[in-house]
C-alpha cells in the first residue's frame, strides 16, 4: 500500500527546508512527558533526514487549546524529544510569521527545528487557504509522520500536502505496513475495546465499527454516556449527556449487525480525583449522585476479560478508567495483562494504539507482548473502518 506514496528514498533531502509533520501529543503530568512512544516513533524520520542534510523544521499540535495557551505549549515537548534522539532541538514560539521565518533562516543543514503548536492558531484546524499558505512558504517540501493525527483534515496534517511535494515519513509507513499485515483479513471473532475521554470525537466512528467488529466493550469516560442514554444515573461522571441518541442509535446498529454490546455492569466510584483517594464498587443502580466513575468494577474486568477470550483479534483504543491515578487504573491494567497472556500464547492477535492507551500499556509493563502497538488511537479505528484519512490520502500522487 505504501508502494503508492512518495517516501523519503523519493526527496532530494540535502539543503532543503523540510516541513516535518509528527504527532508530539503525548501525555504529560507537571510539565513532564510520562510516555515516549510517540517521540521514539519518530526519530528514525527525523534523523534521517537531518542526516541527508535537511533543515527538519517540525510541525505539531499539542492539546485542544482554543487560541494561545502557554499550557499548552510544545517547549517542554521539544526538550523531551531532544533528550530521545540525542540532538539538540532548536524551538520557535510561534509556527508562522516573522518569529517563524527568523528561527529557520538561521539554520544550518542537519539542524532541528520545532516550532510552536500549530493549534494556537484557529486556522489550523480549519484549514483555512491564508494560514496554509503561511506554513507552506516557511518549507521547500512536506513529510507527514503523524499517523496518529491523519484522520485530521488541518492544515499541518492535509492542507500544506497540496502546496507542497508532498512524502511519507518513515512512521507513516510502518504504521499502514503494521496495521495491514495485522488487520486486513482479521482472524474472527474480532473484538474492539473502546475507551477513553475523547467522547464526542470518538463516539460517531461507533457506528461504523459495529459492523465490522463481533464485540464492542465499552469502558472508560465513553461508557458513561451509554449508561446515561439508558437512563443509568452516572453522578458526577464525565458523560456528555446531549450525546445520548447518538449512544442508542449505535446499541440499535451493533443488534442490527450482530455485534455484541459490552458495556460495564459494575463501576469504581471515587469522590475526588487524586492518587489513592478511596474508592468503591458500586452496582449500576447505586452510584452516588456525587461520586465519580472513575473505572469499570470488578465484575465489569471479569466480563471483558471473558469476552477477551472469546475473541482471536483485540483492537483496543482508549484506558477502561483514569489509569493515570491509582487505584483507577485497576480495570486497564487488569485487561491488558489478560490479552497480552493470550497473545502470548498464541491465542489472540491484539493490536492497540493511541497516545494514552499505549501509556497505559506501558504502565502495564505488556506494551511488548501486543502483536502491535500502534501510536494511532482515533485515526487507527478510521483506518478500521474502511475509512479514508485525509493525511495519508494527500500523500497518494495526484
Ligand atoms: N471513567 C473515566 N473518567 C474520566 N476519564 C477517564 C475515564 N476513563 C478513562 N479516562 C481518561 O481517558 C484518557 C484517555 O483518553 P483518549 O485520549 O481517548 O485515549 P488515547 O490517547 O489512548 O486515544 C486518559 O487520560 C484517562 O484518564
Ligand atoms: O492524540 C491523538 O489522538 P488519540 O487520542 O486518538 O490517540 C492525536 O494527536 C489527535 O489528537 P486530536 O484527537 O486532538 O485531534
Amino acid at each position: 500500500m505504501t508502494k503508492s506514496f512518495r517516501t523519503l528514498d523519493d526527496a532530494e533531502l540535502k539543503g532543503k527546508r523540510v516541513l516535518l509533520r509528527v504527532d508530539l501529543n503525548v501525555p504529560m503530568d507537571a510539565g513532564k512527558v510520562t510516555d515516549t512512544t510517540r517521540l521514539d516513533r519518530v526519530a528514525p524520520t527525523i534523523l534521517e533526514i537531518a542526516d541527508k542534510g535537511g533543515k527538519v523544521i517540525i510541525l505539531a499540535h499539542f492539546g485542544r487549546p482554543k487560541g494561545v495557551d502557554p499550557k499548552e505549549s510544545l517547549r517542554p515537548v521539544a526538550a523531551a524529544l531532544a533528550e530521545v534522539i540525542k540532538r539538540p532541538v532548536g524551538f520557535a514560539e510561534d509556527c508562522i510569521g516573522e518569529v517563524a521565518a527568523a528561527a529557520i533562516a538561521k539554520m544550518q543543514d542537519g539542524d532541528i527545528l520545532c516550532l510552536e503548536n500549530t493549534r494556537f492558531h484557529k486556522g489550523e484546524e480549519k484549514n483555512e487557504p491564508e494560514f496554509v499558505d503561511e506554513l507552506a512558504k516557511l518549507g521547500d517540501l512536506w513529510v507527514n509522520d503523524a499517523f496518529s493525527a491523519a484522520h485530521r483534515a488541518h492544515a499541518s496534517t492535509e492542507g500544506v500536502g497540496h502546496k507542497l511535494p508532498a512524502y511519507a515519513g518513515r512512521t507513516m509507513q510502518l504504521e499502514i505496513d503494521a496495521l495491514n499485515k495485522a488487520l486486513e483479513a482479521p482472524k474472527r471473532p474480532v473484538i474492539a475495546i473502546v475507551g477513553g475521554a475523547k467522547v464526542s470525537s470518538k463516539i460517531d466512528l461507533l457506528e461504523n465499527l459495529v459492523s465490522k467488529v463481533d464485540a464492542l466493550v465499552i469502558g472508560g469516560g465513553m461508557a458513561n454516556t451509554f449508561l446515561h442514554a439508558q437512563g443509568i444515573n452516572v453522578g458526577k461522571s464525565l458523560c456528555e449527556k446531549d450525546l445520548a441518541p447518538t449512544a442508542l442509535r449505535i446499541i440499535a446498529k451493533a443488534e442490527a449487525a450482530n455485534c455484541a454490546i459490552i458495556l460495564p455492569v459494575d463501576a469504581t466510584v471515587a469522590y475526588h480525583f487524586a492518587p489513592n483517594a478511596p474508592a468503591f464498587a458500586y452496582g449500576l443502580d447505586s452510584i452516588p449522585a456525587d461520586g465519580m466513575i472513575l473505572d469499570v468494577g470488578p465484575r465489569s474486568v471479569a466480563r471483558i476479560n471473558a469476552a477477551i477470550d472469546d475473541a482471536a483479534t483485540l483492537v483496543w483504543n482508549g484506558p477502561v478508567g483514569a489509569f493515570e491515578l491509582h487505584p483507577f487504573d485497576a480495570g486497564t491494567v487488569a485487561a491488558a495483562q489478560h490479552a497480552a497472556a493470550r497473545t502470548k500464547t498464541h491465542k489472540l492477535v491484539s493490536v492497540a494504539g493511541g497516545g494514552d492507551t499505549v501509556a497505559a500499556l506501558n504502565q502495564a509493563g505488556v506494551a511488548a507482548d501486543f502483536t502491535y502497538i500502534s501510536t494511532a488511537g482515533g485515526a487507527f479505528l478510521e483506518w478500521m473502518e474502511g475509512k479514508p484519512l485525509p493525511g495519508v490520502e494527500v500523500l497518494r500522487p495526484q
